[in-house]
């Protein structure tokens, strides 16, 4: 069995967080561990409470899943802060962990920030560069690259830029503002463009932490960048249109829609 750490903020609405990623790489056919960096209270409408463990008690969780349980891949989400940053960067080196994927979460689809300002910084420059893959959404991508996108010209400019500077592979996702479903990919020198149905579906709570969690999975189990990518998109595709509706904001996805003939009764 192929393993995954995911190191991540709880949402104590599940669609998120911690609890996507976990439902994720276990759909995704993965052994799933966690680090949790913070609590948040939160749902579909919003955030209302972050609490963030301590760097100590971080560092105790990497330890005990390092020492145990290899990971065979680990995605990174929401570490608000510069000292939480600094205490994975040093253990991912410290134990030489492979296929690093980064979210780089900044804001939540409700619109809470998930990032002190000030640690934008720290991940820039200790997460980054020991990145296998990033994953920004074009409103992060804009942050990195330090430029306005407008348009898929912008994104590939940005992808090739963010690149460039931080030596990893960069996945743009067009889930906001251009389109939803097309994302870039600059890796290697090359841009691949990775194109999705775009799904009717107010409910996208998540769908970030989903597609980086999928994309570690498929890293873990030996897919190359490319055909990771693919298979994360076409599980997040399945997810959205299985048109699941909870909550009274943007809901959270079906991360089991493929289980669903198992409990056909129910
Ligand atoms: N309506 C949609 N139909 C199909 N695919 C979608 C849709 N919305 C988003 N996606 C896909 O979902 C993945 C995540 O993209 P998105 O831009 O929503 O991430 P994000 O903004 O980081 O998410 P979050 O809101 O959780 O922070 C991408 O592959 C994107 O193309
Ligand atoms: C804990 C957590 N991580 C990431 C996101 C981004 O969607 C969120 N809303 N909550």
């Amino acid at each position: 069995m192929k393993t995954v750490l995911t190191i991540a903020g709880s949402d104590s609405s599940g669609g998120a967080g911690i609890q996507a990623d976990i439902k994720t790489i276990m759909a995704n056919g993965c052994y799933a561990m966690s680090a949790i960096t913070a609590l948040t209270a939160q749902n579909t409408l919003g955030v209302t409470g972050i609490q963030e463990t301590t760097p100590e008690m971080l560092a105790l969780q990497l330890d005990a899943v390092f020492t145990d349980i290899r990971p065979d891949a680990i995605k990174i989400g929401m570490v608000a802060s510069e000292k939480l940053i600094r205490v994975i960067a040093d253990k991912i080196k410290e134990y030489q962990a492979e296929h690093v994927v980064v979210d780089t979460v900044m804001i939540s689809t409700s619109g809470h920030r998930l990032i002190d300002e000030d640690a934008i910084g720290a991940l820039k420059e200790c997460l980054l560069p020991i990145a296998e893959v990033i994953t920004p959404n074009i409103p992060e991508a804009e942050v990195l690259a330090e430029m306005t996108i407008r348009d898929e010209q912008d994104m590939v400019r940005a992808v090739e830029k963010i690149s460039k500077v931080y030596g990893c592979a960069v996945l743009c996702k067009g889930g906001h503002s251009i389109n939803d479903a097309n994302d870039v990919l600059y890796s290697d020198g090359k841009v691949n463009w990775y194109y999705g149905k775009r799904i009717d579906n107010p409910n996208t709570h998540g769908t970030g932490c989903t597609l980086s969690s999928a994309i570690a999975s498929n890293l873990a189990k030996g897919y190359k960048i490319d055909e990771a990518i693919r298979n994360a998109k076409d599980y997040i595709s399945g997810a959205l249109a299985d048109g699941m509706d909870l909550g009274h904001g943007s809901g959270p996805m079906n991360h089991g829609f493929d289980l669903k003939s198992r409990f056909a009764e129910s």
